[in-house]
């Protein structure tokens, strides 16, 4: 059995030798217990004599654009390349994957949508019925301290006005767009997840492959085991969204990120609510920085009032995971922030139907990697254009996408190919967005969220010469990787929480039965650990096991091994929401998410 390498390594100076014998006595005891991941991409099945004799060809398809990701940046760019298409006459195969059953069903955002990409894409998407329902006519910001509520003005100019955006439910909007797609001729394929990229011989990308299905939770093959499909394409474009699976394996294979700062994240949270019909205000968007979060910790919330022919509310939280306490959990930040009076007066006499989570970009202009590679390219929040101090990524996806298709047009459709390697580089489209409104708005705010590191915190952007007028100059660092900014437990306080009261605040478990979130039970774990020995041996030992509190649907717990002689993590997989915050915060870089079987994980309704 495998004993723990802590003499040796950097974290071991955090371990008292009374913990060193605990731990010791855990890790040899959950060795004993059977693993926890049974991924065939940790476990290689060409080494399992349980796959021995398994039919492992693919049937291959082949597109002239494969798109992964079926959000406001890929369908912006399938839509893109059809409209060119049938402008200049061409045939043009462009196909789409998207891993949740139906297109929309994986988004979540807050979402005030600033117009300007859809416009661009459908100067008639009023004819067409884009579902824009409510433009914003009350914007106000908020400093928030225990028990009152600062006002801040909102000044012409700042990135937080809101004047000439729209309140949306993003998952309809993304609905709407699919629709529009289809009807140009895109090729979509919901519940179909791009589990692996293809690479030709001289190493440039030749499509994706989409994974399997039929394998059991131990790793074996089922009965109804059938492999995924390989679809090819002269470009691939990969809009995953932020944090994507396959974009992390492009990142060291064409080493993308070497001359940008590391990405960081936020995790958002989400509500959608019916409330009381005298306290609805259409229209109003609401923002706040301050209580619960202390000074040292970035993050806010948002309060949009829909008018959607319902009184709703969509109401989240956000909170930046370069947090230092592992003791903090966003999840019940959120569910405190709701007893703030100047919320809780909205929500009491209402009722919550929809609950989500998912990471966001925040590393912004300074995070962005290198776009283009051969035979593919990155779009939307996968390469992290997310305004940050807006909280917008939206119209940057969008306009992204609709970039990236107008340079790939001419060169998939032209009659000689224009390329050195097998599969189309396209570094055109690096220099459009470089040309674009994108850019130039990413630049005038390149240095509010590294300024958030000063004295005044998170109110920095509002109280002190930290004010977004005043961030010029250089480009400034961002804080390193978030999964490095953890504290040892023993070197924080553990945060006491209120709890949940069942009217404002609630559980965990009966928030995520909200999200509809659904897997198939019998398949290995998609949350996947490079070694399973490390959540007790690491995560538990120094950090009191931060998963438990970081990730958004309770996925991981640490239970008594059965042996009643230390603890072993025990994932409930099927709770996923596909937020992406445990393969970002984990402080060991030891959880690998991938795709579970397509069309798993959450069913939000118009989130
Ligand atoms: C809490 C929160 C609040 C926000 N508020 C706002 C706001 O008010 N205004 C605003 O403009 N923006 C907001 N944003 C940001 C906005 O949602 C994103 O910028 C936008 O959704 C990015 O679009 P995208 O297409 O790049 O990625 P996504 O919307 O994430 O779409 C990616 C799609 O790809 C699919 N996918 C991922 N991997 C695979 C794979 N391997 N195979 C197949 N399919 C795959 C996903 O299921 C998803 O449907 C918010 C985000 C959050 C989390
Ligand atoms: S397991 Fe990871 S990706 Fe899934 S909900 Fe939890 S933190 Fe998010």
């Amino acid at each position: 059995s495998r004993v723990p390498l802590m003499k040796t390594t950097c974290w071991a100076e955090h371990i008292t030798p009374q913990l060193y014998t605990a731990l010791h006595r855990r890790t040899c005891s959950s060795v004993s217990t059977s693993r926890i991941t049974t991924h065939y991409t940790i476990h290689p099945r060409d080494k399992d004599p349980r796959w021995e004799g398994v039919e492992m060809d693919r049937f291959v398809d082949e597109a002239d654009v494969v798109i992964v990701g079926g959000g406001p940046a890929g369908l912006s760019a399938a839509i893109r390349l059809k409209q060119l298409a049938n402008k200049h006459e061409k045939e043009l195969r462009v196909c789409l994957v998207e891993k949740a059953s139906q297109i929309g069903a994986h988004t979540l955002s807050g979402a005030c949508l600033e117009p300007t990409a859809v416009f661009e894409l459908f100067p008639d998407w009023k004819e067409r019925g884009a579902p824009l329902n409510t433009s914003v006519t009350e914007d106000v910001f908020s400093i928030l301290t225990e028990t009152r509520r600062i006002p801040v003005p909102m000044l012409p100019g700042l990135p937080m006005r809101n004047h000439g955006n729209y309140i949306v439910k993003l998952g309809n909007v993304v609905r709407w767009l699919g629709e529009q797609a289809e009807e140009l001729g895109v090729e979509l394929y919901p519940g179909y997840a791009a589990a692996e990229v293809l690479f030709h011989d001289d190493g440039s990308v030749k499509g994706i492959a989409t994974n399997d299905v039929g394998i059991a939770k131990d790793g074996s093959p089922k009965d109804v085991f059938e492999r995924g499909m390989e679809l090819h394409a002269k470009i691939t474009l990969f809009g995953e969204g932020c944090h994507g699976h396959l974009a992390k394996q492009l990142y060291k294979h064409f080493n993308l990120r070497e001359n940008c700062e590391p990405q960081t994240y936020a995790i958002g949270l989400k509500e959608l609510w019916m409330i009381d019909e005298k306290k609805w205000r259409p229209g109003r968007v609401e923002h706040s920085v301050g209580w619960p979060l202390n000074r040292n910790t970035y993050g806010g919330s948002f309060l949009y009032h829909l008018n959607e022919g319902e009184p709703l509310v969509a109401l989240g939280f956000v909170v930046g995971l370069d947090y230092t306490n592992p003791y903090l959990n966003p999840f019940r930040e959120f569910q405190r922030w709701k007893h703030h009076p100047f919320v809780a007066r909205t929500l009491e006499g209402g009722h919550r139907i929809g609950y989500g989570a998912r990471a966001l970009n925040e590393g912004g202009f300074q995070s962005i990697p290198k776009l283009t590679f051969p035979g593919g390219l990155l779009i939307g929040c996968s390469p992290g254009f997310m305004n940050v101090p807006k909280i917008k990524g939206t119209h940057t996806a969008m306009k992204s996408g609709m970039l990236a298709a107008e340079a790939v047009f001419p060169k998939v459709t032209a009659e000689s190919v224009d390329s050195e390697t097998a599969g189309l580089h396209v570094p055109e489209y690096a220099e459009a967005l470089k040309n674009s409104w994108v850019w130039k708005e990413l630049y005038a705010v390149r240095n509010i969220r590294p300024s958030f590191h000063n004295y005044f915190g998170m109110r920095s952007p509002y109280l002190s010469r930290e004010h977004p007028h005043f961030v010029t100059g250089c480009a400034r660092s961002v804080s390193g990787l978030d999964a490095d900014q953890l504290k040892p437990a023993k070197d924080c306080t553990p945060i006491e929480y209120p709890k949940p009261d069942g009217k404002i605040s609630f559980d965990l478990l009966s928030s995520v039965a909200l999200s509809g979130t659904n897997h198939e039970g019998d398949q290995p774990p998609h949350l996947t650990l490079k070694n399973d020995d490390v959540p007790v041996s690491r995560n538990l030992a120094i950090y009191d096991g931060p998963e438990q509190r970081f990730c958004p649907a309770g996925v991981y717990e640490y239970v008594p091994l059965e042996t009643g002689d230390g603890m072993r993590l025990q994932i409930n997989a099927q709770n996923c929401v596909h937020c992406k915050t445990c393969d970002i915060k984990d402080p060991s870089q030891n959880i690998n998410w991938v795709v579970p079987e397509g069309g798993g994980g959450p069913a939000y309704n118009g989130l």
